[in-house]
């Protein structure tokens, strides 16, 4: 029996309520293998589209006079409510289907960042819908969002992105593991908190899913930690005529194809740099990338990138 955290996707989840049920129903059955085969599994996942349209909407009701406001942070929670909901439902109808009797539970989970990392003054993390250009400037002159242009593919807001550092509730997803429990945790990076003199207090930012879930899987000495996402494989040359999978990475190969650039930042970069922190002197640990249609293959050694000290 191993000890999995499991990082989820935006293709996993989805775009609207609909497509998200949909969607997650699928993932649950690609994860289905993995949970039934006795391991202790701890599943995140990615927020940004969904905190995106929750903050969007809770704005132009608010601005309408029909709520009152609700600050980001809250936002996030909402998200990781919505989401955990699906992935919960979905899980819990598919061990039914199964005839395999497990709890599984969705912890609302807070993350400590720094009030003083840099990511506060640089805005970098893309959350909600596309637009276009005309769009993002008028929602930028009337709410003061930043937007940037995302791969060609429209203009998206983003948020600070800030480092996590701690995880708060821990110690409760170490006892429901205990318990035998599936947990899903860290979802969205967890709800981004900073340690005040009166207490935790919520700041408005997106962490990175992927850092939140190396930390978390470091923080529970898990044996593998699993980042699904839309490729098969990591490449180097990516999308070139030279582009060649890599299916065994070392920290010293991935530090120099780091240096080199081929990793995308914000799409691959984070999630090699999360696995290269989870395995970097833990020769007993190891990192998969690959998609989650690959999962069981992956796991059979089969498909996918596999990240090692
Ligand atoms: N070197 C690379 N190898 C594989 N995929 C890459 C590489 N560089 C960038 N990518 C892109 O990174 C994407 C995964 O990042 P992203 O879409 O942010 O992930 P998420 O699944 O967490 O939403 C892949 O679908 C691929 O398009
Ligand atoms: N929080 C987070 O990393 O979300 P995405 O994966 O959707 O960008």
């Amino acid at each position: 029996m191993a000890k999995v955290v499991v990082a989820l996707g935006g293709n996993a989840l989805g775009k609207s309520p609909a497509e998200q049920l949909n969607l997650v129903k699928q993932t649950a059955e690609s994860l289905i293998g993995l949970i039934t085969a006795g391991n202790q599994v701890v599943i995140s996942h990615g927020n940004g589209p969904q905190v995106g349209q929750i903050n969007l909407g809770m704005d132009y009701a608010a601005q309408n006079g029909k709520t009152a406001a609700f600050p980001f942070p809250e936002c996030g929670a909402m998200s990781q409510g919505y989401i955990g909901y699906h992935l919960q439902q979905s899980l819990q109808n598919e061990l039914h289907h199964q005839m395999v009797k497990k709890n599984v539970v969705t912890t609302i989970t807070q993350v400590v960042v720094d009030p003083a990392d840099q990511a506060f003054e640089h805005p970098t993390k893309p959350v909600g819908d596309f637009y276009t250009k005309e769009q993002a400037d008028q929602v930028a002159a009337e709410k003061g969002y930043t937007f940037v242009e995302d791969a060609g593919r429209g203009y998206r807001q983003v948020v600070p992105s800030p480092l996590p550092t701690r995880i708060v509730e821990l110690d409760s997803i170490k006892a429901l593991i205990e318990h035998g429990d599936l947990v899903i945790a860290g979802g969205g990076g967890g709800v981004p908190v900073v340690e005040t003199a009166s207490g935790l207090q919520g700041v408005p930012a997106v962490i990175d899913k992927d850092r939140s879930s190396a930390l978390l899987a470091d923080n529970l000495a898990a044996d593998k930690l699993i980042i699904l996402t839309a490729v098969d494989y990591v490449y180097v040359n990516y999308n070139q005529p030279t582009e060649k999978k890599l299916t065994d990475l070392s920290v010293a190969e991935a530090q120099e194809y780091i240096v080199q650039g081929q990793f995308a930042p914000g799409s691959m970069l984070p999630k090699i740099e999360a696995c290269l922190a989870f395995v970097a002197g833990h020769p007993e640990r190891e990192a998969i990338i690959t998609s989650l249609s690959g999962l069981d293959d992956a796991l059979a050694g089969k498909l996918g990138t596999r990240i090692h000290s």
